[in-house]
């Protein structure tokens, strides 16, 4: 099984990648008992600005043939923390990989969209694709930790 994350954008050194970093280790560490890898990540760039429609063959190259397309849409459903890790522990119970998606300024090309097995919101607002990337990887820690019965998330 591989669990990637595909986004658009370069995200330089500082406090994200450091929160970022650090969620993806913790994740690493916990997830081996529970059959979960280690989280890439790919990022994605279309020099030549040509918004998402551009960017859709690049996100694309970077999801495994066969993985759940897994995007991360303020339009998609708003989990909870638990029923996202059931949602991890259900693909890796198919032998699935996963792909999170997350998109550039002008958001995740719709034929991209119509193919998500899973749209995640992280509440109707916009927030900008680096923070998502710090959430997105926060939510898959504490799923695994959830999924691992340890104590970090508490209701
Ligand atoms: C700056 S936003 C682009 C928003 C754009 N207007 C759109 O239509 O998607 C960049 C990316 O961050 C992610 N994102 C932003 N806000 C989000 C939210 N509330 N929930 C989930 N993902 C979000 C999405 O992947 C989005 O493509």
């Amino acid at each position: 099984m591989r669990m990637v994350i595909a986004a658009v954008g370069r995200l330089r050194q500082g406090p994200e990648a450091k929160l970022i970093d650090d969620y993806l280790d913790r994740h690493a560490k916990a997830g081996r008992a529970l059959g979960l890898p280690p989280v890439t990540i790919t990022e994605v760039e279309d020099k030549r600005g040509g918004g998402m429609a551009s960017e859709a063959p690049l996100l694309q190259r970077a999801i495994p043939e066969g993985a759940a397309l897994v995007i991360m849409d303020e339009r998609g459903q708003m989990l909870s923390s638990p029923e996202f890790a059931q949602r991890i522990a259900d693909f890796r119970d198919q032998a699935r990989d996963i792909a999170f998606v997350i998109g550039g300024a002008d958001g995740i090309d719709p034929e991209l969209r119509a193919r998500a097995d899973l749209a995640i919101s992280f509440g109707r607002m916009v927030w900008p694709h680096m923070l998502v990337r710090v959430m997105l990887t926060e939510q898959i820690y504490r799923a695994t930790t959830i999924l691992a019965g340890s104590p970090y998330h508490r209701v």
